[in-house]
This record gives C-alpha cells, structure tokens and sequence, in this order.
C-alpha cells in the first residue's frame, strides 16, 4: 500500500492527536489512522462528502475534453454508442424481474382466493424470467467483447500522448516532486490493465446505469409492494438489515481513510537490516573479506528471539491483531436485527394462520427485492465515490499533460548564419547567482566572466564549487536566480532552446549509458546522419571506444542493458543460460534491482567512454553542415579513465577542435590547465582567480599553491 496516493488536499501529520488515532500493533509496529469525522459514522456518508463532489465538479471540463478526446479516436464513438446501448438495456433487467416475482406473487395470491391456478399465466411469467437470464447472460457477453477493442484503443491513444508528456519535460520540471507525484498518479507505471480514462468511461456507464436500475427498481418495488399485507414494515426491516450490513463492511475495509505505519523497534529495523545485507549481492565482498557472517548470523539469531512472533511485515503484523479483537456491538447487534423480519412474520403467521402461505411468499419476495434494492443503492453510492477518483485522475492526467515546463523557450533562431557556429561560440556569465530548486544553499553567488569564442576554458575547484552548475546554466537546464547569461552576447533566454542545444555537444559528469541499442548514434538524434555507420565508428574512436564494442557479439547494435527480461520457472539445475543470456536465479540475485545477467558487463571507463563517443557523434557533423556544433562542454570527461586513455583523449580533442569553443570542468591540474586559453578557479559557489595557467602561477594564489603541491610530488 506503500505510495497509494489520494487526491485529498491538505497534510496527515501523525503527531496531531486530535485528528489521528494511535495504535500499538504488537510490540514492533505503530499504526496512524486520520480520526473519521462523526459525519461519517452514518452509514454512506464515508464515501459521499462534500469534498468529493467539490472533486467532481471541478474535474468536468477536463473529463469534457477527455470525451472529445475520446471521440477523435478511430471508430470509438460507434463502440461507445453499443456498449452504452447495451447497459441501457442491462440496467432495466432487475426491475423486468421484479415485476415478473410480483406477478408470481399475484398469482400465489389468487391461487390462495380461488383454489385455482392460471397456468398460462404462470408459464408465461416463467418463461419471462428464464428470458430474462438468458438474456442478461448474452447482453453481458458483448458488453465485454465491444470493451475489449474501446478499451485497447483508448489506451493506445493517451499511451502516446503521456510518452510525450513526460519526454519533453525539462530538468527542473522532472525533478519536481509534485509533478511526479501527479505523473505516478494519473499514470502509474505498473502496465495496468485498464487506463484512467477506460475506468473513468465504465465508472460513469456504470454510474449512469445504476441511477436507471434503481428508478426502474423503485417503481416496481412500489407498486409490487404496495398492496403486501406488512409489505412496508417487512421491507423496512430488511433494509435496516442492508444498511447495517454495509456499515458493517465499510467498517472493515481498511485503506479507505488515511493511514500511515511506521515503527521504532530498534531490534526489528536491526533484523530488517541483516536480512537486506545477507540476500544484496553488493555487499558479499565485504561480509567475505570482514569476517561478518558470525556477527550477523548471532545479532540476528538475538533480534529473532526477542522479537518472538513480532518479526513479521506491517501487512501480517495487522491482521492477526485484528483477528484477535472482540466483534464490535455494532456486528452483535447487526446478527440480531437479521432475524427481525422472521420474528415479525412469525407474529403475524400466529394472529392470521390462513395468511401463511401468501405471507411467507411475500416475506420471500419482499427479503429478496429489498436486498437486490439496496444492493443497487449501494452501488450507486460506491461509485459517486469511485467516479470522484477517476475524475479527479483524470484532471489529474490532464493538467500534468498541459504542464508548462519551467525553461520557458526563446524566440530568436540561432545562429543567425550556421557558418558562424564554425567560429566558435561566445560565452558571458554576468553577476549569475542560482540556487537548485529544492535547496536553499547557493550553487553559484555573483559569477562573471567571458570566454571569448574558440577558446579553451577550464573550471578547476574542489567538489561542490559549482563548476558543473556553470556547464548546466550554460546548456539552459536551468535558468539563473539572478544575473544574465550571453552567448554571443545575446541574452540566452531570447535564443530558442533547440538550436541552443543543437549548437552545442555535452558531456554530463553523471552521463548515463540508456537502456537502448545504438547508444552512440543517439548523440545525434533524428538526422539522416545518425544511421551513418562511418560517422558512429568515427565518433566510437575519437571516444576510445570502438575497440571493445567491435568485441562485443551485437557490436554497435548492442543493449547495455536489456530493458526487458525473460521469465521462467522450474529451470534444471544445468541451465545456465537461456536465449544467449545467463540466467539469474532466486530473488537473491535479482534484490535490490541489481544489475543481473540481462546487462553486457562493461566497467565504468568503458561506459564514459561511450558516453564520450555519443558526444563527439554530433560534433564530427562535416564542417558545412548546418547541423554543425560550435561548443563542446565536458564535464569531468576523464574521472574513469586511464592515464594513456586520458592522454589520448585530449589528444584528439586537440585535433578534433578547430576554432570551436572547448569548456572542461576538471579536478586535475596538468597538460590540460597548461593548454587553456582561460582557467577559472572555483571556490565555494565563486570564481576566486581567473587568467591564464601562467598568469594565475605569477599570481601566486590558491590555484599556484595547489600547482606547486602537485608538482613537488612528481620531485
Ligand atoms: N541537483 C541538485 N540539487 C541540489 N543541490 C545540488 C544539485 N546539484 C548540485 N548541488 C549542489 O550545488 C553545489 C555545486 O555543485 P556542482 O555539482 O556544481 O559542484 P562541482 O564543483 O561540479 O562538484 P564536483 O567536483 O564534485 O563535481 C554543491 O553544493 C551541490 O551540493
């Protein structure tokens, strides 16, 4: 139940004793549950709120423009007018039955008067009924074969369009936790059978059909009902039953309120802990090599007895407490009130013998139209409740759709000529300070400079300084708290984002390696070019990677990762392998989302450098080409690699440059600083020396003192 979210407003805060109930769950385990409101102690009413219409009413536009949607879908309107036709029909079928049991009650009635049966009638009313199960049985079975290719439908089409939602949405827009909260929530990522939208379309059918069922029923039960002798006490009785019944059962449905479980056991959280250690792969080399297995095996062996029968999940935990709890007043009382309409047509069998007969049909009639009565009334409430959620999905689903991302695009194309980008790019930071979204801390306070274009600039400083915030501001994935950023001395925000980002090439210190083959060409996404072999095995040996994906048995066609896995069971021991891959046993291998036998085991150097080849696979674009790149940000582009891999990387960096603008952000102090046009020297969130790699050395500052460190180990 973990993450289940609810669309209620407002914070559940366990520590407000007012509001929430506190109780012990055995000695491990502590439940919170919100307090109900008295309101809903009346039977209904938990479902049924004001908030909740409030919910509905506010969702309507968005389920308006979910139908229109729906509408433009192929062919869905004609299924839709079928499957609605079809639960019109469905819905009259209870009350059809009712009225044919009335008449079989008529029937008992005047058998009882006359001494004499009218068969035809009765067969008639028999066969009515018969008709009217068959024909429930079949109208379902379309219902179900028509829902089938809606439902298919409908979740293809929103499929796509939230694929597009959620893929061009910026970083800070991502990251917000409540736009994943509202992602997770109108899409969730388990492949659910049915989308929001299906269940939203059935809930309102449904809806829709219960309100015609239960009409229909109330007609008919008053009319059938009218003239029973003790009809209306004997219906009343029976739906005092219902409705204490449902009480009852609503009661007991955990999970309809709010509610939060933790626990503070120090000797359960200390086993749970053991337990993931033992059964993660990650820490095998350590519990070898430490020694640990003694210790852990006899903290575990205390924590077990302690704990007694305490040490199970929260789920477990819940309900053998429950089980031992004595029925509430309300479940006694419910058992006796069961018995009501039994007693009361026991009384009236003893006041009116001759009545017995008719009595106990009607007593028959009444018990079964009262309960499939309140049944439908049930439903009814159930799914205003229901339909609230849905709706409220839906808005949801909607909103997060229409969610404006936080970097707002420019206006302006840039370059105005491609042929200038081959020149190199300009780069002015002007009083830029910037905080991260989530964080009150200054990555950058107050940062100016200039980089002029075609020059080689590096940003040195400890960790932490800020020096991939600048490379991130640079490429816009956020924009500055304060201050402007140029490039080429235009105002980065009147430049569109596209050809910002198309001008430039990056390399991200936490690059990642994408769950899909074609891992290089990916640099350069959507061009004609990125099918080019040459170009891909080109970008490979500038990124020092084409050697081992030639090994490799799909080569450039490689999944780093398989993003789907294969499912068996009941493998024999001597299987080791399946459809060319090694196969994971248990849920040992498998904790934790380790990465199992379903990834190509590359080490870290060889995965930035691949990262590194899909960087260089848009700048190796020919020099003519509009598509041409004129800044190359490298974030830290040798942290896993090699001392000859490093050399060799800027190396060809060197010779792959030309006039472009190169900036690195980097630990290191060497060849590197000694080439750089400008070095800017970071320290905590500022720009602390700047110049050249001789200047800064004349200068005699930080950036000399940690040179001359380095330099004297070498001595
Ligand atoms: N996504 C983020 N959210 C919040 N704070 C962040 C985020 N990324 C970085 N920071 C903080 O911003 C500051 C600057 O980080 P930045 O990554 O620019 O440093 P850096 O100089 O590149 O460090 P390193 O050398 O370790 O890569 C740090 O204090 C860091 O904790």
């Amino acid at each position: 139940m973990r993450g289940t979210y609810s669309n209620r407003k407002g914070k559940f805060d366990p520590s407000d004793e007012r509001n929430v109930k506190h109780t012990k769950i055995g000695q491990v385990w502590e439940l919170y549950e919100e307090r109900q409101p008295e309101l809903s102690k009346i039977p209904f009413s938990t479902r049924l709120n004001l908030e909740q219409y409030i919910g509905i009413y506010e969702s309507l536009p968005y389920v308006w423009q979910m139908l229109k949607d729906v509408g433009s879908i192929r062919a869905c309107w004609v299924y839709l007018g079928l499957y609605l036709a079809l639960h019109g029909f469905l819905s009259l079928i209870p009350a059809i039955r009712l009225w044919y049991s009335g008449q079989l009650l008529s029937i008992v009635g005047s058998a009882i008067e006359k001494r004499t049966v009218d068969k035809q009638l009765l067969f008639k009313v028999a066969a009515s009924r018969v008709a009217c199960s068959l024909g429930e049985v079949i109208l379902q079975h379309f219902s179900r074969v028509i829902s089938r290719p809606l439902n298919t439908r409908i979740k293809q089409y929103y499929n796509i369009h939230m694929f597009g939602a959620l893929a061009r949405l910026d970083v800070p827009t991502y990251n917000d936790p409540s736009i994943q909260r509202q992602h997770e929530q109108a899409f969730p990522s388990t492949d659910l059978p049915q989308s929001v939208v299906w269940k939203t379309v059935v809930g309102s059918v449904n809806l829709g059909s219960t309100v015609v069922m239960l009409i229909s029923q109330l007609t008919v039960m008053f009319r059938v009902l009218k003239d029973q002798h003790d009809g209306p006490l004997l219906a009343f009785l029976s739906l005092l039953n219902s409705v204490m019944s449902w009480n009852y059962y609503s009661q007991s449905l955990f999970g309809l309120g709010v509610w939060a479980a933790t626990t503070r056991n120090a000797d359960f959280i200390k086993l749970s802990g053991l337990r993931k250690a033992i059964g993660h792969p990650a820490h095998r080399k350590e519990i070898v090599t430490g020694n640990m297995w003694e210790y852990m095996h006899s903290e575990y062996r205390r924590c077990v007895t302690t704990l007694g029968e305490d040490t199970g999940e929260f789920s477990n935990a819940l309900n053998s407490f429950r089980q031992r709890r004595f029925p509430s007043v309300v479940a006694l009382i419910r058992q006796s009130v069961q018995q009501l309409p039994q007693i009361v047509f026991t009384l009236r069998a003893v006041s009116y013998p001759s009545s017995i007969p008719l009595s106990l049909a009607s007593l028959n009639l009444i018990t079964s139209t009262t309960s499939s009565f309140t049944n439908t009334l049930f439903r009814l409430v159930y799914e205003t409740g229901s339909i609230s959620d849905n709706f409220a999905s839906i808005r949801k689903m909607y909103e997060v759709m229409q969610v404006e991302n936080r970097i707002r695009d420019g206006t302006v194309g840039y370059p105005e000529n491609s042929k200038e980008l081959q020149m190199g790019v300009s780069i002015e930071f002007r009083n830029v300070s910037f905080k991260y979204p989530e964080s009150n801390a200054y990555a950058l306070r107050n940062v100016s400079f200039k980089i002029v274009k075609g020059q080689l600039c590096v940003i040195l400083g400890q960790n932490g300084s800020g020096k991939s915030t600048i490379l991130k501001l640079i490429a816009r994935l956020y924009d500055p708290l304060e201050g402007q950023i140029l490039i080429d001395d235009r105002d980065i925000k009147t430049l569109k984002l596209a050809d910002i980002r198309q001008a430039m090439a990056v390399l991200y210190q936490d690059y990642t390696c994408f769950p899909l083959s074609k891992n290089i060409a990916l640099g350069d996404p959507g061009h004609s070019s990125s099918n080019d072999l040459s170009r891909i095995t080109k970008a490979a040996e500038f990124g020092g990677a084409s050697e081992f994906i030639e090994r490799l048995e799909d080569g450039y066609e490689t999944y780093l990762e398989r993003p789907v896995r294969d499912y068996y069971s009941g493998l024999p021991e001597g299987t080791t392998s399946l459809f060319g891959r090694a196969v994971s046993f248990g849920g040992v291998r498998g904790a934790g989302g380790m990465k199992g036998s379903d990834s190509v085991g590359l080490s870290g150097g060889q995965m930035q450098r691949i990262a590194l080849s899909r960087t260089f696979m848009r700048s190796l674009v020919s020099e003519d080409s509009e598509l041409s790149v004129g800044l190359l940000l490298f974030d830290e582009p040798s942290a896993s690699l090699d001392p000859t891999a490093e050399h060799d990387l800027f190396e060809r960096l060197r010779h792959l440059r030309g006039q472009k603008t190169m900036i690195f952000s980097s630990h290191r102090f060497g060849n590197l600083t000694r080439n750089a046009d400008l070095i800017l020297y970071m320290h905590d969130s500022a720009i602390v020396e700047e110049g050249s790699h001789e200047a800064l050395i004349r200068a005699g500052g930080e950036y000399a003192r940690i040179w001359n460190l380095q330099a004297q180990a070498f001595l």
